[in-house]
């Protein structure tokens, strides 16, 4: 169980939220004299920085966006004096990857792991009905003992560099809201629901985890306002006739009502949003309310200009918007679990999302995620760090089921990405992770991992752990690219007729495949990179996905144009998107949207 509630925040009758995003106090700590001068007390010669944002992308300094190293955040804090007597947190989205936090220079709590939320308890620590410093310590450095893996170098002026294992920047900073929360001392902890789809009723199981032993109720009320079931009780069932369930986008939204009492009044009171909806694994089908599916959509980022990976509410909206015009109804939320936002968002959109933990970069090689194609073994689990791995692995996969379990949108989890996973001393790593997920998810939601290029047929040795098995494949980009794509296609063929023969009984999805495309290129005939290869790549690929029966999804990588690391294999960034950076269509999309647009929900069904 977790220290900190994961509750989103909110205000009600009981509970105060006040968001901290704006303009903050910034400076970079490359001496690492931070602790030792006194930071903690408030920064020497800060600069002024947004919150939520990556702070990369902001400045005119190479020196600045490679930065790795410490960097500190601060912000004045008003306490107000009738919060006196409650429960007060600091509450970060995220801090990427590791943070120390300090309030009024007494160090309040610290984390690792740069993509899910954490909470200080600050009670004691704060004055009342005045200004508190806040002052956050924050490491990006990569390493292979935390996820996402990579290393971190120092280059001949003895300054740090980040080396990723994996293909995205190591954008990093607040790059989520943070909140100041007050709650009553007796508070609603966490909240865990379950469903069970009878006829035409429901049932709603739930359990309340509350810090004290007054007594709980639970009210259920429709879209409309209407109480549709209530209940008494920390765990307790609610009975919903006539259910009107989530579906496939076409969501359907209830509001769970939970208060503690003490008889006259109401002690804390908060409201979570639920969906009813089942969702299963039978055979190769992926039943969502018993119905199979077919999953459309995309592996994406968190990725813009600018603010890199810090949450932009504009850029949800207009992703969100992109994705119903071209007909999409899932994503995965590649590498990393999102900003809580784009959960919601998802709930009352009625997309499906496969949930990922950071665990990306877990291959060992030189030029790692690029050489997966080689076939090379790479024995990746064998590494003396690797307990030290597994547990900021098992914690961050603790925090992501917590923080995201009652999101309907969300219907499975992703344990890793791209890992090795051909070694015998892979199948035990991925027990434990596999197992994990089954024991702390009350829904029992179906498991899976990405599988890199040399996990086949014969090679893989923990496909056997996932419910869905899903294929990072790219027969066409980076294997038999080009005028050979009709041999990319053959042994796309002869890959899927291999896993036919294993009689694998499971639905397959394609969680990545895509060709690099370049917004500016047109070329008759098609070369690579231009908009017309993009297109003859996709179609190729489509039609080998439809003579397969037990393919069930296709999530193209990626939606759009992304940054990642400068070198010879990218041209300022990824360029596999449907979309570029900036969110307009290449020539592609408008195929994918005819394709998606006929595709029945329950295609292959
Ligand atoms: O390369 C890509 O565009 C994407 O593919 C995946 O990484 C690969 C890189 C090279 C090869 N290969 O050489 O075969 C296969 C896979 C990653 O999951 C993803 O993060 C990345 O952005």
């Amino acid at each position: 169980m977790l220290d900190y509630s994961m509750l989103y925040p909110e205000s009600t009758v009981s509970r105060r939220a006040v968001s901290m995003d704006g303009m903050w106090n910034f400076q970079l700590d490359e001496k690492e004299e931070g602790i030792a001068s006194g930071w903690t007390e408030g920064l020497p010669s800060p600069d002024s920085i947004p919150v939520p944002a990556s702070f990369q992308d902001f400045y005119t300094e190479k020196d600045i966006r490679e930065y790795a190293g410490d960097f500190w955040y601060e912000k004045d804090m008003f306490i107000p004096g009738e919060w006196e007597g409650k429960k007060v947190f600091v509450r970060f989205g995220c801090a990427t990857h590791r943070a120390e936090v300090f309030v009024n220079g007494v160090k309040v709590t610290e984390h690792l792991g740069g993509f899910l939320p954490f909470s200080a308890d600050v009670t004691d620590v704060v004055r009342y009905n005045a200004q508190n410093k806040l002052v956050v310590k924050v490491n990006n450095e990569l390493s292979v003992t935390n996820i996402p893996c990579g290393t971190t170098i120092t280059l001949s002026n003895g300054k740090k560099m980040a080396k990723p294992y994996f293909d995205f920047f190591n954008y990093s900073g607040l790059q989520r809201s943070v909140y100041l929360t007050a709650v009553p001392q007796e508070y609603i902890f966490d909240i865990t629901t379950d469903y069970e789809l009878c006829g035409e009723d429901a049932k709603v199981s739930y359990r309340i985890d509350t810090t004290g032993e007054h007594t709980v109720l639970v009210t259920l009320c429709d879209a409309e306002g209407n109480v549709a079931a209530s209940a008494q009780g920390k765990e307790g069932v609610l009975d919903v006739k006539n259910a009107h369930l989530w579906e496939v986008r076409n969501a359907y939204l209830y509001s769970m009502m939970v208060q503690i009492t003490d008889g006259a009044e109401v002690i804390d009171e908060y409201r979570q949003e639920i969906g009813i909806r089942t969702v299963e694994v039978k055979d190769t089908s992926i039943l969502l309310n018993g119905k199979p599916v077919y999953l459309k959509g995309f592996g994406k980022h968190e990725d813009s200009d600018i603010i890199g990976r810090g949450f932009n509410i504009g850029v949800m909206k207009r992703d969100f918007e992109l994705m119903k015009w071209i007909g999409a109804n899932s994503f995965r939320t590649s590498h990393y679990p999102y900003s809580e936002e784009i959960y919601q968002m998802a709930d009352r959109e009625g997309f499906l999302i496969i949930d990922e933990v950071p665990a990306v970069g877990l291959f060992e090689s030189l030029m790692n995620f690029m050489e997966a194609s080689t076939g090379k073994q790479t024995a990746f689990f064998e590494k003396e760090t690797t307990p030290e791995l597994l547990k900021s692995h098992l914690h961050a996969l603790e925090e992501m089921i917590a923080r995201d379990k009652n999101h309907p949108s969300v219907i499975a989890w992703s344990l890793l990405n791209e890992p090795e996973s051909t070694s015998d001393a892979a199948v035990p790593y991925f027990k434990e992770v596999f197992d994990k997920a089954h024991e702390l998810d009350v829904q029992k939601r179906p498991r899976t991992f990405a599988l890199v290029m040399n996990a086949v047929p014969g090679t893989c040795k923990c496909h056997q752990f996932s419910d869905i098995v899903a294929l990072n494949r790219y027969y066409g980009w980076y294997v038999k690219g080009g005028h050979e794509m009709m041999d990319a296609r053959e042994m796309l063929i002869k890959e899927l007729e291999g896993w036919k023969a294993m009689n694998v009984n499971k639905p397959f999805i394609f969680t990545e495949y895509g060709a690099d495309t370049l917004a500016s290129e047109h070329k008759l005939p098609s070369v690579m990179w231009s908009q017309e290869y993009q297109e003859e790549y996709l179609k190729m690929t489509h039609d080998v996905f439809d003579s397969f029966d037990f393919v069930k999804g296709e999530q193209v990588w990626n939606f759009a144009d992304f940054q990642t690391t400068e070198g010879i294999m990218r041209v300022n960034g990824n360029k596999k998107g449907i979309f570029t950076r900036q969110r307009q269509p290449k020539d592609v999309a408008y195929k994918l949207k005819q394709r998606w647009e006929s595709l029945p929900v329950d295609f292959k069904g």
